[in-house]
């Protein structure tokens, strides 16, 4: 009997393996590849470039400041693993200039090759009521966390295409996921990720451009530091229920992650729940992703509930106090 149960197990999982291969897609090597970061002279960005340059990338950080820029790429060429590693970087503002921006990426793709991977990690936040966002503040964070992710990856798209071959990863928040307290402007942004990526998952696939959408909770950089200094406490108590990640730990999820070409990449169990009852129609690249989503969406849900009642409670405490 032990035996027969046995028997089964393996043939299923044999069975699992093969389809696994057939369903999921063929997974990048970075070694050589060239990947570009928006936003990596700083926190998320940085440590996803750092991480590129390890397995052997060469890599292109973007963002506005020169001095930075210049200290992150030295730190950068420290990582590299062997002596024809390039590690190159742009200074330019990604919502300002789609032309110089566009030059800007065509001379980097001129000096490292095609990119094969785009990190769009620029962003910041701010969190405020809604009553006291100003009207500037929405077009701030809709311009770079929205906008300039789609200008950035237009100037990519187009020899990816010719290549047949890339990756576009977007990173968002757990607030692209969820419209949390004082995030009315920022989830915004966020949530406008996720009809970005969709739309352009199905449009690309064919010529093998893959879209990755990360979510990560609060994570100790530079950003998540000026954005304390004026969050509302009912954000921060809110924001404490997935925790504070390191970058280093937020950037090997995020290559790791983009190399499988996953679509969805969340961390944590709680990230693990919230990407699996979000999940709607959003694509599915990998079997296993599909296959828990069917399982635990009701009982997802249901636990969701709690996290819902308990952020409520929140509110309503800081409303009395
Ligand atoms: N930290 C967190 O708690 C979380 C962050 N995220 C998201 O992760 C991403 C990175 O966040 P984080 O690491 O905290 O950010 P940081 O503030 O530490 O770094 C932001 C980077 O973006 C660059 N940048 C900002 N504006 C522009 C611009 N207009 N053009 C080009 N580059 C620009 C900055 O350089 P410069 O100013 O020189 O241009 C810097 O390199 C953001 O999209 C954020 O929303 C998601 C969840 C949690
Ligand atoms: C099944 C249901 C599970 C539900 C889990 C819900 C947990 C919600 C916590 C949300 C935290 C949001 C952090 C945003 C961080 C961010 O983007 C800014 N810090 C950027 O600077």
């Amino acid at each position: 009997m032990l035996l027969f149960i046995l028997l089964v197990l393996a043939c299923v999982s044999i069975a699992y393996a093969i389809i696994c291969r057939f369903f999921n897609p063929r997974p990048l090597s970075l070694s050589n590849a060239h990947v570009m970061i928006t936003g990596g002279s700083s926190g998320i960005g940085r440590a996803v470039a750092i991480e590129a340059v390890k397995q052997g990338a060469h890599v292109t950080i973007i963002a506005r400041n020169k001095t930075k820029l210049e200290e992150a790429r030295e730190e950068l060429k420290k990582y590299t693993i062997n002596s024809n590693q390039r590690v190159s970087s742009k200074s330019v503002d990604i919502t300002k200039d789609y032309d110089l921006l566009q030059t800007a990426i065509n001379q980097a793709e001129a000096e490292l090759g095609p990119v094969e991977v785009l990190v769009n990690c620029a962003g910041y936040a701010e969190a405020s009521t809604f009553q006291d966002t100003t009207p500037e503040q929405f077009q701030n964070m809709l311009n770079l966390n929205f906008l300039g992710t789609v200008y950035t990856t237009k100037c990519v798209i187009k020899s990816m295409k010719e290549q047949l071959r890339g990756q576009i990863v977007m990173v968002s928040s757990m607030a692209g996921q969820i419209g949390l307290f004082g995030y009315t402007a920022y989830a915004s942004s966020k949530f406008a990720l996720n009809g970005l990526a969709q739309s352009l998952h199905m449009e690309m696939k064919p010529y093998n451009v893959m879209v990755s959408v990360v979510y990560p909770p609060d994570t100790d950089t530079p950003g998540l530091a000026a954005e304390n200094i004026s969050k509302p406490e009912e954000t921060k108590l809110i924001s404490e229920a997935a925790g504070v990640y390191q970058p280093e730990q937020v950037a090997q999820t995020i290559i790791e992650g983009a190399k499988k070409r996953k679509f969805n990449i969340s961390l944590g169990i709680d990230g693990l729940m919230l990407t699996s009852v979000n999940a709607g129609m959003s694509p599915v690249t990998h079997l296993s992703d599909a296959v828990i989503q069917v399982l635990s969406m009701g009982i997802f849900r249901l636990i969701g509930l709690f996290y819902i009642f308990t952020f409520d409670s929140i509110v309503k405490k800081c409303m009395k106090k």
